[in-house]
């Protein structure tokens, strides 16, 4: 089991309309979500059953609202490219809905979940996700609803076991990623996993060693993740969304304010194998006021984005090779329309560990903690 996981407390007592007793039920009612509520972003995970039974109609609304829309309100977003036809939970056969919103617009959220009348369906909701615990109040004073709370690790590896082994092509890797031409997408086969490492970069990163469904470890974190790449590039650019982020940093170029090695030597390193356009200081230019004057928004926001990457693969690879692992999962909404990200992990994980570890990556990328809440809701005592 996990080694810094706390030991569960014993069975909450929440009781809604005879929905749960003792925290858990064999047979939730319908609607069954999965919510994580993290730093940045909340995502919700809805199941929607192919055959609904008489007693289920009462969340017929809620169904077709959700279904009907891929946008709530102003910020509500349904990743309509991710959902999942045809899962196979609790034996019930249905469609997995993913749908995100920045967790600042929790109050929101509330009162349009209030006024579709989730109020009156009387469930409890699975949650997980720092919160979880943060928000458990306005969820029972704005729409009365209890709040299930799992682990976020547990959900996350629960989730993701589950997302990768319904899909085949969820799991892949970037072949040729320095390549523009020969850069393409490979499917990878997860189907023996273990051990492997997951990176979840979201608000901050966690690193996971993990060896088995229910047995990992929390071996690193670093708060310079998905949060810190957005907040510098809004104050250094200006921007306001993470998009108009990713669309600056695809058009900059990070040589204009980084120092590279061929900076400093004049070109390579040969010595101890440091090549010339390796970036030898980040932002290592921007002590220079000329320098300043000629760099863009976008060379900034490159900057930021290349940065922030290469700071948590060199972590990675680290808690790799310290726990002897080849296999290093990078997940997290961070790599959300992301490629910049993900072929720069693939390069600098295969090139610093001589091609020895493999940098992994899943189509779901931000989802799983919101998916293992979803599936817990019946075979796991809740956190009270
Ligand atoms: N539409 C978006 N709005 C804001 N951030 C986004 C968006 N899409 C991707 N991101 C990136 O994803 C990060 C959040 O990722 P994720 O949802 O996995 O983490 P989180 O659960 O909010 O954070 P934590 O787990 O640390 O509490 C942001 O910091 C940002 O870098
Ligand atoms: C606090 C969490 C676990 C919330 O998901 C995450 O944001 C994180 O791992 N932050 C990094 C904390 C650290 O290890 O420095």
């Amino acid at each position: 089991m996990a080694e810094n996981k706390k030991e569960l407390p014993p069975k909450a007592e929440v009781t809604v309309n005879g929905n749960l007793e003792n925290g858990f039920n064999d047979n939730p009612l319908m609607p069954w979500f999965g919510m994580d509520i993290g730093g940045t972003l909340c995502k919700l995970v809805y199941f929607e059953p192919k055959d609904i039974t008489n007693d289920e109609l009462n969340s017929e609304n809620i169904r077709r609202y959700l279904t009907k829309n891929s946008a709530y309100g102003k910020s509500g977003h349904r990743d309509t490219h991710l959902q999942m036809n045809d899962v196979s939970i609790r034996d019930r056969r249905g469609t997995l809905h993913f749908i995100r919103f920045p967790t600042s617009e929790m109050g929101n959220f509330l009162s349009l979940a209030r006024s579709k009348g989730l109020t009156n369906l009387g469930n409890i909701v699975s949650a997980t996700g720092g919160g979880a615990y943060k928000f458990e109040e306005d969820f029972i004073k704005e729409v009365n609803m209890k709040l299930a709370k799992y682990d976020e690790f547990d959900s996350l590896i629960k989730g993701m076991l589950f997302v990768e082994a319904s899909s085949r092509t969820e799991c892949y890797y970037w072949a040729n990623p320095t390549d523009d031409t020969l850069c393409a997408k490979v499917n990878y086969d997860f189907s023996n996993p273990y051990p492997f490492l997951l990176v979840n970069i979201g608000s901050g990163v966690s690193v996971l060693a993990v060896h088995g469904p229910q047995n990992y470890k929390r071996v690193s974190g670093t708060s310079i993740g998905g949060g810190t790449f957005l907040g510098l590039c809004c104050l250094l650019t200006g921007c306001n969304t993470f998009e108009e982020a990713i669309e600056l940093a695809t058009g900059g170029d990070n040589t204009h304010v980084d120092k590279l090695v061929r900076d400093i030597y004049g070109g390579d390193y040969e010595r101890f194998g440091l090549p010339g356009d390796l970036v030898a200081s980040s932002f290592g230019q921007m002590n220079s006021r000329d320098k300043r004057s000629k760099v863009s928004r976008e060379d900034l926001a490159r900057a930021t984005l290349v940065t922030i990457t290469n700071n948590i693969g060199s972590i990675a690879r680290m808690c790799a090779l310290q726990e002897k692992i080849e296999k290093v999962l990078f997940i997290g909404n961070f790599l959300r329309v992301n490629p910049i990200s993900m072929k720069l992990l693939a390069y600098a994980m295969d090139y610093w560990s001589k091609g020895t570890m493999k940098a992994l990556f899943l189509e779901h990328e931000g989802y799983f903690g919101a998916v293992g809440c979803l599936l817990q809701c019946n075979e796991v005592t809740p956190q009270s």
